[in-house]
């Protein structure tokens, strides 16, 4: 990729053992009544076997709790996440949700700085950053999203915005490395079928592994950087084996649970062929 200069080194740390990859299905604002359920069950029974890797689903808010329960029934090791959450705690914040309500609902992750709330609800940096210092003091675990626009990208601007996203919450993903993800999402490919080149994309992780690095080598080494955008059964592997690609974020596909599967499966048989060496 070309793409300006800045000063992050690449690539930092070797693929660590202890990123196990991160198969996250984001279902927007789909599936939130009748059929949250149902696929909540066909993902957990789709994945059942596929321990290698980790699985986490983001209903929508109205269907938090009913997901929980029926991952709880069935016994799931699929996690919940939140596709939002407010920065405050409590108080006259109308139609506002926070992390103790989501917490108390089954959720353990949150979705931070999606492009959608960016660009459509005018989340900033600083909101974004706010919201991650919030989530980790309720021990609620953020994926926090960057991710460059089509126009950013065409001026060559691709890693200093993703430096830019990514130093607004370092400070606070330094607390704890490793409970945080990251989630590299180029706008332009989510939602169009554009997916990026694995190289490309590889190569963008890499910048913010390098940015991590320069926090601390403990962060760069344990965080999961996910990659988002238009990632389907069939492109899934050639991303997922990239060395600082540590998993994805799924949109689109993650609202079929038989594709969603294959992207598990995909990242299970890359886990367990890494461990044979
Ligand atoms: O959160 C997920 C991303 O926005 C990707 O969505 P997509 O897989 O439909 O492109």
């Amino acid at each position: 990729m070309n793409d300006g200069g800045t000063s992050a080194e690449a690539g930092a740390a070797p693929r660590a053992a202890s990123r196990r990859p991160l198969i996250a299905g984001n279902w927007k604002m789909n599936a939130g009544g009748q059929d949250a359920c149902p696929l909540s069950a066909a993902v957990a029974k789709a994945t059942r076997e596929l321990t290698r890797a980790e699985v986490v689903v983001a209903p929508p808010f109205t269907a938090i709790a009913a997901v929980a329960h029926e991952l709880a029934e069935a016994k799931s090791e699929v996690g919940i996440a939140a596709q939002n959450m407010s920065a405050e705690v409590s108080g006259a914040f109308t139609g506002e949700v926070s992390s103790g309500m989501l917490k108390d609902a089954g959720a353990t992750w949150v979705i931070l700085g999606h492009s959608e709330r960016r660009q459509l609800f005018a989340e900033t940096d600083e909101s974004v950053a706010r919201k991650v210092a919030s989530a980790m003091a309720a021990e609620l675990r953020p994926i926090v999203c960057v991710g460059e626009t089509l126009e950013q990208r065409e001026a060559g601007e691709t890693l200093a915005v993703v430096e830019r996203q990514v130093r607004a919450v370092l400070d606070e993903l330094a607390k704890q490395p490793g409970f945080g993800v990251i989630a590299y999402e180029p706008v332009w490919a989510i939602g169009t079928g554009k997916v990026a080149r694995a190289e490309d994309a590889q190569e963008v992780h890499a910048f913010i592994r390098g940015l991590l690095a320069k926090a601390s080598e403990d962060l760069a080494g344990v965080t999961r950087i996910l990659y988002g955008g238009s990632v389907k059964a069939d492109n899934a592997e050639a991303l997922l084996a990239q060395d600082d690609i540590d998993g994805a974020l799924v949109g689109g596909a993650s609202l079929d649970a038989a594709g969603f599967a294959k992207i598990v499966d995909a990242a299970h048989r890359l886990a367990e062929r890494a461990e044979q060496g």
